[in-house]
């Protein structure tokens, strides 16, 4: 299918009954045309995945079907709503219209309960509070069993992966349920958690709920959805059966050409194939000691590129603290001065939401862009320039950073950490709805900042990431409990790591 195709309503229901029908839709935003006359029928009991590159209009063709924003053009029909009623949110809730959002919405200082009762619309009446922690602790143990929360905690000082599985379940306390949209739903999950909620998603599909599935994790798409749409910039450029359908299929489907400036990587590719990783990295003097709990250490050289690895929320993003911020006294933790940082939660500690694009990206710069102690405004904007298209911020260096998709704005933060010119950088889970072209392409400009002899530890929740380390550290409960070279780690070798009761001396 071409994009000139795309007024063709694609079919899902075969021959059964349409959940819901998206005739003809549009939406820009400003100059940029986020969906051009896109049109979907979803079937009830369907999985129906969505893939694209970063920006391609995933999140709001979604928000539409959520009835959170109203297209330009076009229509939403539902079964059971009255025909010509407006969509809104309200209207979709009661449709029975359920949405996980990309950028996680818990408030921090609220607890998993309160959180939960928020966003609950019945009538709450007195005992509001006991009913809301009973039916998210029942939803929290029937998708996530063993998730480990209390539904008292706060959910600010609970890891993401935690997190995310709160948002989960809270869109899952509802009584009329029909379609449940997931917008990236396990980027922050460990692959546990992760197959469990795809255990209860079948399970709920086959009693007749529907689900839209927006993921970057091709596998995940290919193996849990009955049917593919491949979007491009707007547009739905194909449709694919899902379980058969070849991961490189569906990536050469979406493309993601959007930068004029493709080469400038492939020419770094070129040159690291060439040279030798520098020998400070093979045997120099650690730049870099962090003892845990039990006094195993974890050391990191110049030019080494250091994988923490494990399940989610085992300590890991506490460890990238503890080295981003080690405290005046503590005497457990050696560091270079210079550090950069890209937080898990981008929401939250990552983004300055009133800047532009190169105003985020460069705030870190200060000594490559500053000169008897004037920062160049000139500079900056060729420095943001830069790595906008080395890494294609679709979007632009000019644009507030806010009106970005969440992929982009993950490849600003990124950006701003390599472009900080720090010894040490630190990254917290950093691919997170990046896409996967770009993901190839950053694991190759890390490998070259580390040849020039920076240290890079990096946490991931995708555990087949770890290969593009240089030694990994695998966790268990806020403790390492077994290192091994990045040949070495696959994702079997990781997760028998983790769960391996015995772990006497460290492997
Ligand atoms: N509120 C907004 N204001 C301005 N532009 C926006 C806004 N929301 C989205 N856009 C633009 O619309 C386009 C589509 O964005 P969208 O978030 O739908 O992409 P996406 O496919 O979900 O990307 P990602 O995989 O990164 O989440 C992008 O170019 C984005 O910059």
């Amino acid at each position: 299918m071409t994009s000139t195709e795309t007024t063709a309503i694609v079919d899902g229901t075969r021959g059964g009954t349409a959940l819901l029908t998206v005739d003809a839709v549009s939406k820009r935003y400003g100059k940029t045309q986020a969906l051009s006359t896109v049109s979907v029928e979803l079937g009830e009991g369907e999985i129906l995945g969505l893939v694209g590159h970063n920006g391609a209009g995933k999140s709001t063709l979604v928000r539409l079907l959520a009835g959170r924003e109203a297209s330009d053009t076009g229509a939403i029909r539902v079964a059971g709503l009255p025909e010509g009623a407006a969509f809104t949110a309200a209207a979709a809730e009661r449709a029975g219209i359920r949405m996980v959002y990309q950028e996680l919405a818990l408030c921090p200082d609220l607890t998993v309960a309160e959180n939960a009762a928020l966003s609950d619309r019945r009538p709450t009446g007195a005992l509001w509070r006991r009913r809301a922690e009973r039916r998210i602790q029942d939803t929290l143990d029937e998708v996530f069993p063993g998730h480990g929360i209390s539904v008292l905690d706060r959910s600010g000082e609970m890891p993401m992966a935690q997190r995310q599985m709160v948002e989960i379940a809270r869109a899952l306390c509802t009584d009329r349920l029909r379609l449940l949209i997931l917008d990236e739903p396990t980027e922050s999950l460990g692959v546990d958690a992760a197959e469990a909620l795809y255990r209860y998603l079948h399970r709920r599909t086959a009693d007749g709920v529907s689900a839209v599935l927006v993921s970057h994790r091709m596998h995940e798409v290919v193996g849990h959805s009955d049917r593919i749409l491949v979007m491009k910039d707007g547009s739905i450029v194909g449709q694919y059966p899902g379980g058969t359908t070849a991961e490189s299929t569906l990536l050469a489907a979406m493309g993601g050409e959007v930068s004029t400036d493709t080469g400038t990587l492939e020419r770094v590719e070129a040159e690291l194939d060439d040279q030798e990783q520098p020998a400070a990295a093979r045997e120099g003097a650690a730049v870099l000691a962090l003892t845990d709990s039990r006094g195993r250490e974890l050391t990191a050289r110049p030019g080494e590129i250091i994988g923490l690895a494990g399940l989610a929320g085992q300590g890991q993003e506490g460890v990238l603290a503890r080295l981003w911020a080690p405290g005046l006294l503590s005497r457990s933790v050696t560091v270079p001065s210079s550090r950069a940082y890209v937080p898990g939660d981008r929401q939250v500690s990552g983004i300055f939401p009133l800047w532009t694009v190169a105003e985020n990206l460069t705030i870190a710069a200060t000594r490559a862009l500053g000169r008897f102690g004037f920062v160049s405004g000139a500079r900056k904007r060729e420095l943001a320039s830069t790595w906008v298209d080395m890494l294609r911020v679709r979007g632009g260096a000019a644009a507030p950073i806010t009106s970005l998709s969440g992929g982009n704005q993950q490849k600003v933060l990124i950006a701003r950490a390599f472009a900080a010119d720090a010894e040490l950088v630190l990254l917290d889970d950093p691919f997170r709805g990046v896409d996967v072209a770009t993901k190839n392409e950053i694991y190759t400009l890390m490998k070259a900042e580390a040849r020039s002899g920076r240290t890079i530890v990096w946490y991931s929740t995708d555990n087949k990431e770890m290969a593009h380390c240089d030694r990994v550290y695998v966790f268990r409960a806020g403790r390492i409990v077994s290192e091994m070279p990045g040949s070495d780690a696959t994702e079997q070798r990781i997760i028998a790591d983790s769960f391996d009761e015995t772990e006497g001396e460290l492997r």
